[in-house]
């Protein structure tokens, strides 16, 4: 079981760059939050301080049980996963099967733990036919499912996920939707950040927003995308499905398809009886 709680966080990086301000927060086992919000609001610098990579300049933060100031990022990985934004910032062997093992094994699980946990992030991951090839001739959608795959076969309780929609077709979203599912349904926390406002409203309850270092909103979907001034602070683009229902004037929230076409049907079969 492991909570997280950032505490009154303040973070410097050496050269003097103020990256985050006052930041609070509580991520329970389990959850899935996705953080969003403009190129340098502190997203990655964020989840940088939850397992440990980056310690805080003030406040603390508390993983599980642990003060992270206290504990090395070998340990803390053990309780939280992150996978790199750039997965060439993360992957250093010369076959992807062994890119994937390296992880379970540093772990010191037992031969058929490792085997097990490898295969299973492979499937997970849909790069199961890659296991022997090198991920540098992999493009970079597939890197990105390289990286994914030995972060969840660590069988961390927080798995935080950098961007992983960059770059990904239908399929790569189809998969990780899917791979979404699989790892709640197991009880992990799954912190991803990303700039694809779709997969948002399709795959997650809670939304924490970043602007200038700090938290703006934490909340659902429909109380985000219909706030203008949270849009301003953040600079965020709804969903396409918002923006059309705002072009249609549809006097209510809409963030789905479904509830789109459904309006457009109703409305248009009101139209056609008149
Ligand atoms: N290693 C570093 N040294 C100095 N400043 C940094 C460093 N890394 C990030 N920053 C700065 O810290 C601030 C927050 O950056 P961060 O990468 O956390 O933002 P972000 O919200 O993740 O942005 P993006 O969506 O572009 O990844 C930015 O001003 C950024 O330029």
């Amino acid at each position: 079981m492991t909570n997280l709680v950032l505490n009154n966080i303040g973070f410097k990086y050496p050269d003097g760059t103020l990256a985050l301000e006052n930041l609070s927060l509580e991520i329970p086992q389990g959850q899935r939050v996705a953080i969003v919000g403009q190129n340098g609001a502190g997203k990655t610098t964020a989840v940088k301080l939850m397992n440990g990579l980056l310690k805080p300049t003030t406040g603390e933060v508390i993983v599980g049980e642990w003060n992270t100031t206290s504990k090395t990022t070998a340990q803390l990985s053990r309780k939280v996963g992150y996978v790199f934004q750039n997965p060439d910032d993360q992957i250093f062997h010369n076959e992807v099967i062994k890119e994937v093992r390296f992880g379970p094994k540093n772990m010191g699980f037992d031969p058929e733990r490792i085997e097990e946990m490898t295969q299973w992030a492979l499937e997970l991951c849909g790069i199961s036919q890659y296991a022997e090839e090198n991920p540098y001739n992999l493009p970079y959608s597939m890197r990105k499912f390289v990286t994914i795959a030995s972060v969840i076969a660590m069988d961390s309780d927080v798995i935080i996920l950098d961007e992983p929609t960059a770059g990904q077709d239908k399929i790569g979203l189809e998969i990780l939707g899917n791979l979404l599912k699989t790892l709640e349904s197991m009880g992990k926390t799954v912190i991803t950040i990303t700039h694809d406002m779709e997969f948002v409203t399709d795959h997650f309850k809670r939304i924490i927003v970043m602007a200038n270092r700090r938290i703006v909103a934490d909340d659902q979907a429909i109380a985000i995308f219909y706030q203008e001034e949270i849009l301003k602070e953040s600079m965020l683009k709804p969903p396409a499905v918002a923006q059309m229902a705002a072009l249609l004037n549809i006097p209510h929230a809409v963030l789905s398809k479904k509830e789109l076409i459904e309006y457009i049907k109703s409305h248009h079969q009101s139209v056609e009886k008149v």
